[in-house]
Order: structure tokens, then sequence, then C-alpha cells
């Protein structure tokens, strides 16, 4: 069986991925074109990680198809499985990993030499990686003797030096802490981009696809059910997940002519000039500012008008979100200014009022 009757593309200079693991319940096909940085999200235990190991070859997953450039690494159906560390796909996960008996220079050296650099070669690798991750003073250092984020620039630097084809990032900021954390996202931002590197990126951090990435795949229950441009998807997200992510609500049902019939019976009524036929999945989506909140029934007519519980209230700079539970619909978030919600008396378990122009609400097809 070729890739093209599998439903693979043959060839290309990018990736091209699908790893399966049942007992994991995990199906995923990703594919990224070269010198773009996908970033994937889902919930814990979605099968992201298993994605990444499956594509770096730590893991044998019992059917799986990995090519990046012109090179098949795992094809189960002819029995390719390049090993790991002949891929030229580094793997870098939230533990730094460091060799603990080298110093960092050398740790940086480490793959070069290993790939036959010559001594001098492979310090003029590993000094000129370490200044681009700006931890040329620690190059004597023993990894013992690094902070967190340190050692997370060195591990970087160690990951760019054995000159991958593919960069896989496991969380790669969530070890560190709220100061540490932006600037090596901020590193790590310009090294992908000058060093012009394909690169998938799992996270939960928004600002990671803003800052990093070119598209975003959520994956969810060992499936990818959205995939787009980071613009698209959060602009126009088509699933809760990716809702949450762009702080936009979502209303998932069936397309009607004028909305969507949500799963539990209520309609919201909005733009449906981008969206699908009558009867097919479909999501309404708007901004939580767009939701007017109001104590009596509003008087007028506009056409989204909802009694709700409130659930809970939160602050943010100077804003206020209120999460309310409308019967027929399930959860909406409302922005209010701080002081629009004192003079409501908004309070958890107060009864509401919630308001959303149609014009507001943009009608999509639901994701996959
Ligand atoms: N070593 C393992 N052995 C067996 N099952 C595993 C193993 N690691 C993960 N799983 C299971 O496989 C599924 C996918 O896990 P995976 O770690 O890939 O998810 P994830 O999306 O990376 O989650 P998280 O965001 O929590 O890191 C989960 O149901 C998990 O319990």
């Amino acid at each position: 069986m070729t890739a093209a009757s599998r439903g693979e593309p043959e060839s290309g200079d990018g990736l091209q991925a699908r790893i399966v693991v049942p007992e994991r319940g995990v199906d995923v096909s990703l594919d990224l074109a070269p010198g773009r940085v996908l970033a994937v999200f889902g919930p814990n235990g979605a099968g992201k990680s298993t994605v990444l190991g499956g594509i770096s070859g730590v893991l044998r997953p019992e059917e799986a198809y990995v090519r990046v450039g012109s090179r098949v690494l795992t094809d189960t159906a002819s029995g390719v499985v390049v090993p790991a560390h002949r891929r030229r796909v580094a793997l870098l996960a939230q533990d730094p990993l460091l060799f603990p008996h080298l110093d960092v220079r050398a740790n940086v050296e480490f793959a070069p030499r290993s790939a036959g650099r010559s001594r001098r070669e492979a310090r003029g690798i590993a000094d000129r990686l370490l200044d681009a991750v700006d931890a040329a003073e620690f190059a004597t250092r023993r990894p013992s003797a690094l902070s967190g984020g340190q050692a997370a620039r060195v591990a970087l630097a160690r990951a760019l030096a054995a000159d991958p084809h593919l960069l896989l990032l496991d969380e790669p900021m969530a070890a560190l802490d709220v100061e540490t954390a932006p600037m090596l996202r901020t590193l790590l931002a310009s090294v992908l981009r000058r060093e012009q590197r394909m690169a998938v990126v799992v996270t939960h951090d928004v600002l990671d696809a803003l800052a990093l990435a070119d598209e975003v795949a959520v994956i969810d229950g060992g499936r990818v059910v959205e995939r787009g441009s980071v613009h698209d998807v959060l602009t126009a997200p088509r699933s809760g997940f990716a809702a949450s992510l762009a702080g936009l609500d979502l209303v998932e049902g069936v397309a009607t002519e004028t909305g969507v019939r949500a799963v539990a019976g209520g309609e919201v009524v909005g733009d449906t000039s981008r969206a699908p036929g009558p009867g097919e999945q479909a999501v309404a989506v708007f901004a939580p500012r767009a939701v007017s909140v109001y104590r009596d029934a509003p008087h007028g007519s506009p056409r989204n008008v909802f009694a709700a519980s409130v659930r809970s209230v939160t602050t943010h700079a100077g804003f206020v979100t209120i999460r309310s539970t409308v019967d027929g619909i399930g959860e909406i978030a409302a922005e209010v200014t701080a002081a629009a919600a004192t003079e409501l008396e908004l309070v958890p378990e107060a009864q509401v009022w919630l308001s959303v122009k149609a014009t507001e609400v943009a009608v999509h097809p639901a994701a996959g």
C-alpha cells in the first residue's frame, strides 16, 4: 500500500504524520509546511504528548506514518522505523534533561560532535547558539548550577545544535515562573523566526499561539477537532475548547434559517452569512463584551434575550466577567465594567437578563 493510497501525500518538504495508538484512544493526522510553526492545544489526556512521542520516535505506535521533508521516518505498513536519535527531530519537554556531568557548552557541543563535526566546529556552533539564547555567560557551568529558566534556554540551544529538521516542544514554558516564561517565549519566537524552523508546540497558553505559531490545531479525545490559522481559530473558533482559548462565547447546536438551535433546545439568532445549511452542525460565536446584562427584562426587540442565573463573578483589569446559566442554551459569559457590575449588584445566584444583538453573533460550521 502506498502513502497516496492511504490518503497521505507522497512527497513534499514539510511534515506529514499519522499516529494511531488505540490503547490511548489516539488517531491523529497532522501536516505542516516547511518553516511553519503549529501550536497544538487540547484538554489534559487528549493525546498531545502521545502524538509528539510518535513523531519523535520515543514511542512506537501500532500504526504510524511520519515523513519529514523527503525522509520517511516511520511507516509501520512497510516496517520503517528510524530510531529517535537518527531522525533529526528534536523533542524538547518541560524537563530540560541536560547531561549533568557535562558543562553547558559541552552539552550543546554534544550533538554536532556526535554528528562528526570537529572540536572547533562544534565549539563555534555551541557559542553561536548559547549567544542566541542569551546563555553565553553560563558556558562553563554545570547544569546543577542553573535556574529552571537558564536550563530551559540551554536545552533549547542543545536541541538546535543538532540542526533538527523539526523541533517538537512539549509545554516548554509550563515549568517556568511568570517572569521567566515570557522571556523564553520571546526568545523562542525570535529563534524560530530567524532560523525558519519547522516546529510543533504543545501548549495550554494562548500567548504561545500568538507569539510563536502560524497555525493552531485542537486535539480532543485523541482526534484533531479543529485546525486553521492562528487568526481564524482565535477569531472564529468552531469548538468549545478553541472558544475558551479565544475568550469567546460559543453555543453548539444545529443551524436554523436564522441562527443555531442549541442542543438543549433554545435558539441563538445571528449572522448566518457564513452558516452551513439548516440542520447541519453549527456554532454561534460572540464576544462576552457584546452581551448586555440587565436586572429587569429589557425593552425594545433585541433578538436574543435570555433569562439567566449568575454562577460566578470574576474580575480582570477593571472588567468583570459574569458567567451565567441560561435554560435551553447553556453557559454564557458577559463582560461589563466594574462600575456596571456594582450598580447591577451582580453576585452569584442573582437572576438577570442577558441580551446579544444578532449582528454580534457569527454562525458558522461546527468543528470536525
Ligand atoms: N505511558 C502511558 N501508558 C498508557 N497510557 C498512557 C501513557 N501516557 C498517556 N497515556 C494515556 O493516553 C492518553 C493520552 O495521553 P497524553 O499524555 O498523550 O495526553 P496529553 O494531551 O499530552 O495530556 P496533558 O495535557 O495532560 O499532558 C490519556 O488517556 C493517557 O491517560
